[in-house]
């Protein structure tokens, strides 16, 4: 095997977004002669990956143990075994940060969108009825993986007054950067760009223009987008899978497919963030555990009364750190089962193995 020259193939691997983070973490697998691979992409049957040689198909080792929450992802580092045909993942890579949802299902369990993400892009199409609270749901996923949003306001060449609708966003996106985006006219790509600090993740409803932005970025047609896909009868519907471009200057994107049901779990501090206007607001409430309902001296109130804070944002707000509560609780409420489930079997292994001895005495 030719071995690669190494310091050419960090430069690639930084590339794609490697950190010392990660370099620390693969140091054992790199003694083993297993290579670091980001997934660019996933399906059943495996990987597509980039490697500091470039891409590789890959499928999961027999040994690879994950559950729902750490199976692999795309924006993964993973750890590739090249030694036969086709390359195994062996194993993945702690992730830095991860942008995950509560699936909508009753299950409420954790779904991560995208792993190893800095920046999340939240594309909002102005020439749409605008959704706040779908907003407001985006950026608290954004805030509670620890990463900074970016507001995309697109179509921008289809409304007449952009102002209008960055008024709109931005009351509800307090301290969020926000760029006003045209694929059509090239307005604010190149800005909007600037922003994009290591890997990026383009979040949005279906249909909001995310995988035309993402295009627009590359300043290539590497996606398709409902024009085309239309053309070939494949239907206009959704970006089928989470793709991984590599952008010029070290800066990656992710595309998702659009989310409808944004759930939400055990978020109430990165709410706080969202919502960071009510938290300061809630400061000067006569009560310290002030509900702003009925209270006296509550600011909260005083502010909407004086039309400084929208009634339907408070609403929001406390409809969102319900559903973190409740959500949680169903969590801990599972994993308490898994753990008796677990215990049962032991103290029925246990209970088999006494029976064993039994007959054997
Ligand atoms: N006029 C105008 N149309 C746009 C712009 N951006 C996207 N579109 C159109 O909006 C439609 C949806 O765009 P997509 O980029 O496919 O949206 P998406 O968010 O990737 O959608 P999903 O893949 O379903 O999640 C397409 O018909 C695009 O041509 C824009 O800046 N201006
Ligand atoms: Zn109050």
């Amino acid at each position: 095997m030719n071995s690669p020259d190494h310091s050419s193939s960090r430069i690639e691997l930084v590339a794609l977004g490697w950190e010392d983070y990660f370099s620390a973490l693969f140091t054992e697998h790199a003694c083993a002669g297993d290579v670091p691979a980001r997934v660019v992409r996933v399906d059943r049957g495996g990987c597509d990956t980039l490697t500091a040689t470039g891409p590789v198909r890959a499928v999961r080792g027999s040994g690879l143990v994950t559950d729902r929450e750490r199976t692999v992802c795309t924006g993964d580092w993973v750890v590739l075994r090249r030694d036969g045909e086709p390359a195994q993942i062996v194993d993945v890579l702690p992730r830095r940060t991860a942008i995950a949802r509560a699936s909508s299902d009753r299950t409420s369990e954790r779904q991560v969108l995208a792993a190893n993400v800095d920046t999340v892009i939240i594309a909002v199409s102005v020439a749409d009825r605008v959704n706040l609270g779908r907003i407001e749901r985006f950026l608290t996923l954004a805030y509670d993986a620890g990463t900074r949003p970016v507001i995309a306001l697109t179509k921008s060449d289809l409304v007449d007054d952009i102002l209008a609708g960055e008024a709109a966003v931005g009351a509800v996106a307090p301290g969020a950067e926000m760029v006003a985006t045209s694929t059509v006219s090239g307005v604010g790509i190149d800005l909007l760009a600037s922003t994009i600090i290591g890997t990026a993740v383009l979040l949005g409803s279906s249909g909001a223009g995310k995988s035309s932005l993402a295009n627009a970025l590359l300043r290539r047609d590497r996606m398709a987008v409902n024009d085309i896909r239309s053309a070939d009868g494949k239907g206009r519907h959704t970006t089928a899978h989470r793709e991984l471009l590599v952008l010029p200057g070290c800066k990656i994107l992710i595309d998702t497919p659009g989310l409808r049901g944004i759930g939400v779990q055990d978020v109430a501090d990165a709410a706080g963030r969202t919502f960071s206007e009510i938290e300061e607001l809630a400061l000067d409430c006569g009560f310290r555990d002030c509900e702003h309902r009925s209270e006296p001296r509550c600011a909260v109130q005083e502010a909407i009364r004086g039309g400084r804070l929208d009634s339907g944002r408070l609403e929001r707000y406390r409809k969102l750190l319900r559903e973190s509560e409740w959500s949680a609780a169903r969590g801990d409420a599972r994993e308490a089962s898994k753990r008796s489930k677990r215990d049962k079997a032991i103290t029925r292994d246990i209970r088999a193995m006494y029976r064993f001895r039994d007959r054997q005495g």
